[in-house]
């Protein structure tokens, strides 16, 4: 796992351009290789201001998202086109402007869907269609960038403080159930899917984040932060605002 790095920007502005725009070169850089590029988006404040801004600097491109899939970290299991959903929030963002093939967009099923509003059943199927995607190399595909924000109690993902999912070690994705933050149901990836990707970026802004900025960075328990079991194979970078950098 690697050591986190800390990217600073005077504010929410700046970061989200600048997440922006390293993630269109990377996904350009992607498609000149013709190589798949997986990305997990997260929801939040600032991942979708970031999705927002990702839009616009890609469609001034023109770049081409023939090779790019994308997943989510969770998702609130909500009725399909949900307000709430991560997904609806992402597709309003950017997923409604671009190209991307239909087939390499993963969303985590919906409780209005196949799964008789079964949380477990929707962690489950959702990680069977990693699994296929991963085709035998692990349970997951090799992520290339994993985006997360995080809460102010520092959860990332829908992996909270003091709830089992933080300490799910088999399993790639877990249902919650006791969400302190609604809706109470969840679908998360958990930390072994989230530390299989090449990068994983912490997105943090405003000062409500300063204190689990900290603590994500102290690599303290996991089970009091989950953000400080979010650690990339070959990259962490904790992009954050000077008002979520201010207890550092
Ligand atoms: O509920 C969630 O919260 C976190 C953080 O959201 P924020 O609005 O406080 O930035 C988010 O990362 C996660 O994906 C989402 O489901």
């Amino acid at each position: 796992m690697s050591e986190p790095e800390i990217v600073r920007h005077a504010d929410a502005a700046g970061l989200a351009d600048s997440v922006a725009l390293k993630l269109v070169n990377m996904i350009v850089q992607a498609e000149a290789d013709k190589r798949d590029f997986h990305l997990v988006l997260t929801g939040g404040g600032i991942g979708i201001r970031a999705l927002e801004a990702v839009r616009d600097h890609a469609n001034e491109a023109g770049i081409s998202w023939a090779h790019v899939h994308l997943w989510w970290g969770d998702e609130r299991y909500l009725p399909d086109k949900d307000p709430e959903r991560n997904e609806t929030q992402a597709c309003a963002a950017l997923i409604d402007s671009i190209s991307v093939p239909s087939h390499q967009v993963h969303p985590i099923p919906a409780s209005d869907g196949l799964d008789g509003g079964q949380v477990e059943h929707a962690a489950t199927r959702y990680g069977r269609e990693l699994a296929v995607a991963a085709r035998g190399e692990g349970p997951v595909p090799v992520f290339d960038v994993c985006l997360l924000g995080v809460g102010p109690d520092a959860h990332v993902a829908s992996l909270f403080p003091g709830l089992s999912g933080v300490r799910e070690d088999e399993a790639s994705v877990a249902a919650v159930r006791d969400s302190p933050k609604p809706p109470t149901e969840r679908v998360t990836l958990t930390l072994p899917s989230i530390r299989a990707a090449r990068e994983v970026w912490v997105l943090a802004s405003g000062e409500g984040k300063a204190e689990a900025v900290r603590l994500g960075l102290a690599g303290g328990s996991v089970d009091e932060a989950p953000v400080a079991g979010a650690r990339g194979a070959e990259r962490t970078v904790f992009w954050v605002d000077e008002a979520a950098a201010s207890e550092l």
